[in-house]
């Protein structure tokens, strides 16, 4: 067993709580709320943004070419490939992708990039990865989950947004490579604070699909500042 076998072990009541989220299913079953599924992209562009930052600072604690080149394939693959599912949400709104951009987060996708901009900023490489590590992989199995018990055909209205996210095995892969890597040179502390990083962001992801589906928002009449 490798140190991310069990991390997924560790956290698969989380795995399947996200794979039964009213809002996972909807995506198979091809019916969703439009204002969720708005909801969802505005702040997922967001959650974009703050991911790319953090990928950046792991490429700053990254000393060796390999890493380095990672990172900078993995932002790129963020900036410009992830657009794809966002536009076929979009399609499925019938609101175009540029006007659901720059909105402030709502509370749980604000905490969600705040932990991952902690770990980036407080902790290590391994740690920074820990934090990373379940965005991949939740919508990896996702992807794959949903069209194992949905089969869908290419007139299904979220076909893309499923394949994209089941053909995206290589970066879970790649990522849990270098976690691997890290953590079996890393000290037991270390090693903890990892595990107790990659189950928040597990939790975090399950936050972000209730977030989406309830249309969650700050409270008061007070604007929010992005
Ligand atoms: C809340 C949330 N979690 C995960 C993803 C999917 N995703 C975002 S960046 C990335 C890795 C790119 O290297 C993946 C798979 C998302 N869109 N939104």
């Amino acid at each position: 067993m490798t140190f991310t076998d069990d991390l997924k072990k560790e956290n698969e009541d989380i795995f399947q709580m996200i794979f039964d989220h009213p809002f996972v299913q909807g995506i198979g079953k091809g019916e969703l709320p439009k204002e969720a599924v708005e909801h969802y992209i505005k702040a997922d562009f967001e959650f974009l943004n703050a991911f790319i930052q953090v990928y950046s600072l792991a490429l700053s604690k990254s000393v060796n070419r390999e890493d380095m080149a990672y990172f900078h394939e993995q932002i790129q693959f963020t900036l410009y490939d992830e657009v794809k599912p966002h536009l076929n949400f979009s399609e499925y709104i019938g609101v175009r992708f540029e006007d659901l951009q720059g909105h402030p987060l709502p509370p749980s996708g604000d905490h969600y990039i705040k932990h991952m901009l902690y770990h980036a900023n407080m902790g290590t490489l391994a740690e920074t990865l820990g934090a990373l590590l379940p965005c991949p992989w939740t919508y990896l199995e996702i992807g794959q989950k949903l069209i194992n018990k949905y089969q869908p055909t290419k007139e299904h209205p979220f076909y893309k947004w499923m394949h994209f996210y089941a053909e995206s095995g290589k970066e879970t892969e790649e990522m849990r490579k270098r976690l691997d890597v890290l953590a079996a040179n890393s000290p037991v502390d270390e090693q903890n604070r990892i595990k107790d990083a990659f189950r928040k962001s597990c939790q975090l992801e399950l936050a972000f699909w209730e977030m989406s589906l309830t249309c969650e928002t700050w409270s008061g009449e007070l604007a929010v500042i992005k």
